[in-house]
């Protein structure tokens, strides 16, 4: 195989939960994730000569050691001893830094398609164990689906009941918040709103989408919602065009909006577009993997043949 193109999709945390904090200072989650259909298209070719080329669509994006695909290409050279050389091409098309771990699917996507190019074949459960040494939702970002995640990102338990489909209105305020600053700010001992975290997965086992609405709830909107008051002006405006329910997802700023209706979703997203006057707001769907088209819910990982698509 010479080139290969791939989709590497944004996640959601349908609730977010801080537990406690390691000892290095980074905070313990609990969080159910949700892949959406919204991707970055990947695009990657083999090169004769030793090195890593970047491209993408976005001028100011670093095309360098700064980029995490670029970091991808680089560990899984290190790691298995890849003489050839490797082209990315990336078209973005998830906003940056908004919450929808746009740079970690790019990097788990690269770590995949390394995998195919050179023939590696190592499973999902070592592409995983790579990611992990690269940032923590990246093993996430291989795994995708309706996820629960615990440590800091990288416990991972299959949901058995996964997420019903249904439409995601994507709105993201034109400000950049800094997740350090995010999880810094976080008084997580004095949090008096938990998010739970049982009842959402019974939602979602019952197929309930206006249940899961109710349920939706992530800790660090304090934090983030304090900082830009818009946040919530969107939330409160996409209940009114019909939301089931909407939240912050990680550490913002982009608001997301579930809604069962498609044409509400598109029409939700055209007037928060317009009225908030943003760059990037979109109506999207939450995506299934194979696994959960199967009615699989199978947590061991080498069983699982992986599907990037
Ligand atoms: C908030 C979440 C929720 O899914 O997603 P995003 O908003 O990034 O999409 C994640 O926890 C984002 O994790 P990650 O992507 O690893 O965060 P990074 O930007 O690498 O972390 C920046 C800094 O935030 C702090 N940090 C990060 C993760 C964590 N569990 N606890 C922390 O305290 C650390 O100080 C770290 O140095
Ligand atoms: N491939 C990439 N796509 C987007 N951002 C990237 C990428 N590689 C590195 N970054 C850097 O990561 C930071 C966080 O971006 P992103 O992953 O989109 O946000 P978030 O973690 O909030 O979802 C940005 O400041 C950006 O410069």
């Amino acid at each position: 195989m010479r080139e290969i193109r791939l989709k590497a999709r944004a996640k959601i945390n349908l609730t977010l939960d801080v537990t406690g904090k390691r000892e290095d200072g980074y905070h313990l989650l609990e969080t159910i994730m949700q892949t959406v259909a919204l991707y970055d298209g990947i695009y990657m070719k083999k090169l004769e000569k030793p090195v890593i080329k970047l491209k993408t669509n976005l001028p100011w994006l670093p095309t360098d050691a700064r980029n995490l695909a670029w970091k991808a290409a680089n560990l899984m050279r290190e790691t298995f001893g890849i003489k050839e050389g490797v082209f990315i091409e990336i078209d973005k098309r998830i906003p940056v830094a908004a919450g929808l771990a746009g740079g970690s699917t790019d990097c788990a996507a690269v770590l995949v398609g390394m995998n195919r190019l050179f023939g590696l074949g190592l499973s999902e459960a070592q592409l995983e164990e790579v990611a992990g040494r690269l940032g923590s939702d990246i093993p996430y970002c291989i795994r995708r689906g309706t996820v629960l995640c615990e440590g800091v990102g990288e416990v991972m338990t299959n949901v058995a009941h996964p997420c019903p489909d249904c439409y995601v209105v994507l709105a993201k305020l034109p400000v950049s918040v800094s997740t350090a600053s995010v999880y810094k700010q976080l008084r997580w001992q004095e949090i008096e709103q938990h998010p739970d975290t049982k009842a959402m997965l019974k939602a979602m086992e019952e197929k309930d989408v206006a249940k899961m609405g109710k349920l939706l709830s992530n800790v660090l909107e304090t934090v983030t919602i304090e900082l830009h008051p818009r946040i919530a002006k969107i939330k409160a405006r996409l209940m009114e065009l019909g939301a089931e329910g909407a939240l912050m997802s990680g550490s913002g700023p982009t608001v997301f909006a579930l809604f069962t209706d498609r044409a509400k979703a598109r029409k939700a997203a055209a007037l928060v577009k317009r009225e908030f006057a943003l760059k990037d707001c979109l109506a999207t769907r939450t995506y299934r993997v194979r696994r959960e088209l199967r009615g699989e819910h199978n947590n061991d990982r080498n069983k699982i043949q992986h599907q990037y698509k």
